[in-house]
């Protein structure tokens, strides 16, 4: 099948490259034609493990093409998918822009039958709307789908090769036919593709988000409990999870969920029930823990520090919002470093993927953060390390290298990845997220 999909970031490139490796001709289309170069000519744009092995097989067996023309991308396609930012406008609601903005372009293009595919997550009743912005200037038919993508970074291609199921927001026959081809290769071990309305499949896609956010921040307050009362996080987390009902992942407790998604959702979610009059109590309860959680570990390092943290040096692992990603939007690491700098504080940052990005965001600080090229070299004078993203790497490092690089030994561990019995064993003061502390 000819296929199209706009925008080509972190959603569109996994798709458009999954879709080739599925035998169809993909012509992906960006306006940025730094990026649309760089794609043509090989290079791959953003770190997500297994894709770019699969990226170049496609781009050299010539199914998949990169193009900053949206004419030139939609000419013989079937189906458009729009990959395109929805990012929260200044009161929360996702904004359309640039979703009605190429669909209003599409409509002025289209001469054929073509089903415009909406994988962007975009409030209920967008469906309609991007059908009335390309109806304004089109003269064929044509059919817009509601199919959110559930795809997590770090793991997306496995993710969109094997999706727990597929959700298709369609009430026209043509297009559900249409979209039954396309994913037929994805779901040949049985997991379901589910047909709804459009909206419904809107709606899952807020909710499927809002539900996983919610047991991220319901940990986090269990893990703010038991340092009150004395229990260890890790335990009851198993406690819980093996029950069925309640499931083992999703259940890890740190400094707050980050990314491009969560923390935008569940925002959004909450302005669409602001619009019909609901009041989602839930879903404010969830955004003020995690907005407190970002900071969980500032108060801790300032006790420690006897509320004093002018001229102290931190190193700090983990840059991008979860590991195996170099994406930063809403990283807690981000947080973390604001607060250290305002409070008199430099910093020495390590990660595998994330550092030029955060170099490019960060560069009015220049001077006050120091890139490190190892993670131990980061180590280097520090008074303490801070641990924000569980990379593997840092899961077993050499402690004898951390103690004698650092200046004490003192570790604050936004992850929970160390045994608190073996950071005793080593002399750490180690300080973590709903678990006993080791003190020096
Ligand atoms: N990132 C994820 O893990 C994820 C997962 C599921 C769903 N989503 C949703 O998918 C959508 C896209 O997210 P993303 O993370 O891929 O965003 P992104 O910012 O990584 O990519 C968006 C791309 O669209 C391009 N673009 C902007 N305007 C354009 C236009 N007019 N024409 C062509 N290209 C244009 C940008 O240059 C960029 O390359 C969002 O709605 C997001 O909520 C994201
Ligand atoms: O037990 C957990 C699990 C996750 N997180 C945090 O939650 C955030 C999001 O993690 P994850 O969901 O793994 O990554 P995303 O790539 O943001 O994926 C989410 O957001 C995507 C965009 O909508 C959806 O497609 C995915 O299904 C959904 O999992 C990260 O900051 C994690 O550190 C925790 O704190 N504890």
């Amino acid at each position: 099948m000819k296929i199209t999909v706009v925008g080509t970031g972190y959603v569109g490139l996994v798709t458009g490259t999954c879709f080739a490796e599925t035998g169809n001709d993909v012509t992906c289309v960006d306006i940025d034609a730094n990026k649309v170069k760089k794609l043509s000519s090989g290079q791959i744009t953003i770190y997500e493990p297994g894709l770019e092995k699969l990226f170049e097989r496609n781009l050299k067996e010539g199914r998949l093409s990169f193009t900053t023309s949206l004419e030139e991308g939609i000419k013989g396609a079937e189906v458009i998918f729009l990959a395109l930012p929805t990012p929260p406008g200044a009161d929360g609601a996702a904004d359309l822009s640039f979703v009605l903005n190429v669909a209003a372009h599409l409509g002025k293009i289209m001469t054929d039958y073509k089903v415009i595919v909406d994988k962007s997550t975009v409030p209920v009743g967008t469906a309609e709307r991007v059908a009335a912005a390309i109806a304004e200037n089109c003269k064929t038919p044509f059919d817009v789908v509601s199919n959110p993508e559930f795809l997590r970074e770090g793991v997306a291609v496995d993710d969109f090769m094997k999706p727990d199921r597929v959700v298709i927001g369609t009430t026209s026959e043509r297009a559900r036919k249409v979209m039954g081809d396309l994913y037929a290769p994805f779901v040949r071990q049985g997991n379901p593709i589910l047909f709804m309305d459009e909206k419904s499949a809107e709606l899952t896609k807020y909710a499927a988000n809002s539900f996983l956010a919610t047991k991220i921040s319901f940990m986090n307050e269990i893990a703010i409990l038991c340092e009150k009362l004395g229990a260890d996080v890790d335990m009851v987390r198993r406690g819980i999870g093996s029950d069925d009902r309640i499931g083992k992942r999703f259940l890890f407790p740190g400094i707050g969920y980050g990314g491009s998604c969560f923390p935008k959702d569940v925002q959004a979610l909450v302005k669409s029930s602001e619009d019909v009059q609901y009041n989602f109590k839930i879903l404010n309860a969830v955004m003020d823990v995690n907005e407190r959680q970002k900071l969980f570990l500032l108060p801790k390092i300032q006790n420690y520090f006897n509320n004093d943290l002018g001229g102290k040096h931190f190193a700090l692992w983990g840059l991008a919002f979860k590991p195996n990603t170099d994406d930063i939007r809403e990283a807690p690491a981000l947080y973390i470093i604001e607060a250290l700098l305002a409070a008199g504080a430099t910093i020495s940052v390590f990660d595998p993927e994330a550092m030029s990005n955060v170099q490019r965001l960060l560069s009015n600080k220049n001077g006050k953060i120091v890139y490190a090229e190892h993670q131990y070299t980061c180590l280097e004078n520090a008074d303490a390390l801070i641990i924000a993203t569980e990379w593997s790497v840092f899961r077993t490092p050499d402690f004898q290298k951390i103690s004698t690089s650092l200046k004490n030994k003192v570790i604050f561990d936004g992850r929970n990845l160390f045994d608190i019995a073996r950071m005793k064993e080593l002399g750490y003061h180690y300080e973590s997220v709903g678990r006993i502390p080791v003190s020096l």
